[in-house]
Order: C-alpha cells, then sequence, then structure tokens
C-alpha cells in the first residue's frame, strides 16, 4: 500500500504484463480481473467470498448509485466502502455507457448527457464535471472519465465525433479530478475500429498525462479479431508504464487473448450474470447445468479444486438448482465461475513471472477443447 498511486511493471513475456498497482487502500495484482458490483454488490457473492477468492479489486456502478439509492446519500452514509463494507480499491465508471444502454437517452451535447432514470423516469444531466463529482461522493478510488462509447458497427465520421469530444472530455474530468495523490482517474481511449482514430485518441489522452487508460468502444458485439486489432494500434501507443485497462473484457479466451496484447486490468459481468443464468466456465471449458444431461452426474464440476461450489456439490444437484430457479444455484455458479477466473489470472501473473506464458496460453485452451462435459 501507499500513499498515492503507483503502477510498477515486475516482469514482461512478449506483450504480457505482470504488474502491480499500489493505493492507499491496497495493492492489486496484474494482469487483473475485476468483479463487477454494479449496484453495490457483486451479484448473489457475499464480499469476503470476492476477496477470499483473490479479488483486489471490484467496480462500482456510478449510473445505477446515482439513482439509487443518490451520490449524495453514499456520501452522507460515509461513501461506498463503509456502505457495502469492502476496505480495498474500487473502480467506477463515469455512467456514460450505461446512460446509452438503459436509459431513454434524452440528448447528448458538448455540455454532456441528459437523460431520464430508468428506475424512476426522473431527469438527469450528467456532465464530465457532475461524472466525477459523483464518483467523488462515492469516494471511488479510480474514477473514469466521462465518454461517449459508440456502438459499433458505426458511420467513421459518427465514431471521429464522439472520438474528438470524448477527448475534450477526458481534458474536462481532469480539471475536475484536480490532484487527489491516492486516487486516479483513467482516460478512455475511443476511435471504434478505425487505427488511425484509435491511435489519435491514444496520442491526445498519452498528453494528459493520466494515472491509467482504458481501452473503451470494444466488447461491444465486433469479432474478437477486430477487437485484438484495436489493441495492437492502441496499446503501443499508450505509455508503457501506465496500467491498460480493457473495458468489459471478456471471456477467458479473451482475456488470455488480450493479456498477450498487453492489457493489465478486466472487468465483465460475464462471471456472475452467466452463473445465474446456469453456465458454468471451467478448465475444461463451458458447461450449461441447465442442459437435462447432468440430470443424474453425480460428480462436482471439478473435484480438484479448492472451490467448494466446484468441488462438492454434484452437476445433478446443479441442475436441479438452476430448473428450479432456486437462488442457491445463481449462488453456487457466481461461486464457482469468480473462482475459475481468478484462477485463470492468478495462472497468467504466474506464466508470465515464469516466462512461460505462450504456452500457459495453449495449455490452458487446450484444456477448453479436452470437454470433460
Ligand atoms: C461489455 N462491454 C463493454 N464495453 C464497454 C466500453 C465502455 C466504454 O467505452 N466506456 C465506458 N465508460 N464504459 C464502457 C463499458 C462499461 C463498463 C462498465 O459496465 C458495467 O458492467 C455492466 C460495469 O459497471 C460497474 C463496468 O464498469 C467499468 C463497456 N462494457
Amino acid at each position: 500500500m501507499t500513499e498515492t498511486f503507483q503502477f510498477k511493471l515486475l516482469a514482461t513475456d512478449g506483450k504480457a504484463r505482470r504488474g502491480e498497482v499500489s493505493m492507499p487502500r491496497g495493492t492489486i495484482r496484474t494482469p487483473a480481473f475485476m468483479p463487477v458490483g454494479t449496484v453495490g454488490t457483486v451479484k448473489a457473492m457475499y464480499l469476503d467470498q470476492v476477496r477470499e477468492l483473490g479479488a483486489d479489486i471490484i467496480l462500482g456502478n456510478t449510473y445505477h448509485l446515482m439513482l439509487r439509492p443518490g451520490a449524495e446519500r453514499v456520501a452522507r452514509l460515509g461513501g461506498l466502502h463503509n456502505f457495502i463494507r469492502w476496505e480495498r480499491p474500487i473502480l467506477t465508471d463515469s455512467g456514460g455507457f450505461q446512460v446509452m444502454s438503459l436509459s431513454s437517452l434524452r440528448k447528448l451535447n458538448e455540455q454532456g448527457v441528459t437523460f431520464k432514470s430508468h428506475v424512476d423516469g426522473a431527469l438527469y444531466h450528467m456532465s464530465p464535471e457532475r461524472s466525477i463529482e459523483i464518483q467523488g461522493l462515492l469516494d471511488s478510488d479510480i474514477q473514469m472519465q466521462l465518454d461517449e462509447c459508440v456502438a459499433l458497427p458505426a458511420e467513421p465520421g459518427e465514431i471521429e465525433r464522439a472520438m474528438e469530444m470524448s477527448i475534450r472530455w477526458a481534458e474536462r474530468c481532469k480539471v475536475a479530478f484536480g490532484d487527489q495523490p491516492g486516487k486516479a482517474m483513467f482516460g478512455i481511449v475511443q476511435g471504434g475500429d478505425i487505427p488511425k482514430l484509435r491511435e489519435r485518441s491514444a496520442l491526445a489522452l498519452k498528453e494528459l498525462d493520466l494515472k491509467g487508460y482504458a481501452v473503451g468502444g470494444l466488447a461491444v458485439g465486433e469479432p474478437q479479431e477486430v477487437m485484438l486489432d484495436m489493441l495492437d494500434v492502441t496499446c503501443p501507443v499508450l505509455p508503457a508504464e501506465k496500467p491498460r485497462y480493457l473495458m468489459g473484457v471478456g471471456t477467458p479466451d479473451d482475456i488470455l487473448k488480450s493479456v498477450a496484447h498487453g492489457i493489465d486490468m478486466f472487468d465483465c459481468v460475464m462471471p456472475t450474470r452467466s452463473g445465474r443464468h446456469g453456465l458454468a466456465f471451467t478448465r475444461y471449458g463451458r458447461i450449461n447445468l441447465r442442459n437435462a444431461r447432468h440430470a443424474e452426474d453425480m460428480r462436482p464440476l471439478d473435484e480438484q479444486s479448492s472451490c467448494p461450489a466446484t468441488r462438492d456439490y454434484s452437476r445433478a444437484y446443479l441442475h436441479h438448482l438452476i430448473r428450479s430457479n432456486e437462488s442457491l444455484g445463481g449462488m453456487l455458479l457466481s461461486w464457482n465461475n469468480l473462482a475459475y477466473y481468478q484462477e485463470l489470472m492468478a495462472g497468467i501473473r504466474k506464466a508470465i513471472e515464469e516466462g512461460r506464458y505462450a504456452d500457459f496460453m495453449a495449455e490452458t485452451q487446450e484444456g477448453w477443447q479436452r470437454g470433460d462435459l
């Protein structure tokens, strides 16, 4: 732990990086997977379980929390860490992405976004300054700039307009954030699937000398190879001594490959959301517990796992719980999936330290084909 925000590169293997982010609230081992805590909870999990699985940081969601219970209320209650009882770092998104995807968007212009709450229809205006203010009220440790993420496919002119405005919004967020040594504000690279726009965005944000950089505008439905191509264009432009965060990514395969392209931090609802719907991630690949073929399968998901949800419960029972729509089904599969994701990240970090990341990647992908399904 340190008084200021610091990132250290500990080892590299090709473009893969093993690092460490140190902040007053704790240290984040990278490459890191950050469980998504949307409305102040990692759904269906206790946060001490989340910690026990190896998570060094979780996400909070500005959009949801500003609507309910409200940013000023969370501040009056002592900030998000005290509210949800998680003392380690929290990263919050700026809310822009959720406004586009969840609210009935009223208008977006240079000033910011005006939208109606999907909770009660109330009207909100979110400017870059207000987004940083909200994240400050939540006492967030890593705050994201307000940006405009354009869904792909999109017209090049549209992608360029949104990317240019996001750079201007990054400048305004940097001013609004000011100087908070123990916290960080990350810029978000935009530019869609257009290499020269990606380069321009990354260069402009690098000029702002921010503490970290996210690669945004991806994992919005584009093919994996387009996402990886954009990383090839973006990562070399970003400063090597700052952390790189690929937003909304992804499947275990996405993560393996994105680490090989130079990414340090990840977030995705996949392990928790799909767990609630019966999908288990294992080292053998994915297992859909809704499928009738598991109805009398006495085996656990993986008897070699240290996670009780993975080691101690039969597939038959998990199948039964999911089919019966019992809460315990989603709880056990969320537990299994987050355990698998954190085990994958630990394996990735170790493989980079030992200079055998390419082998680790191949072995892991091969395991998914072995299909002990
Ligand atoms: C799924 N694919 C995906 N591509 C994304 C791209 C962007 C982007 O360009 N800009 C911003 N600002 N956010 C993005 C996001 C949302 C991440 C948040 O979404 C929330 O998860 C649902 C979570 O909030 C706790 C997380 O917080 C950082 C993306 N998600």
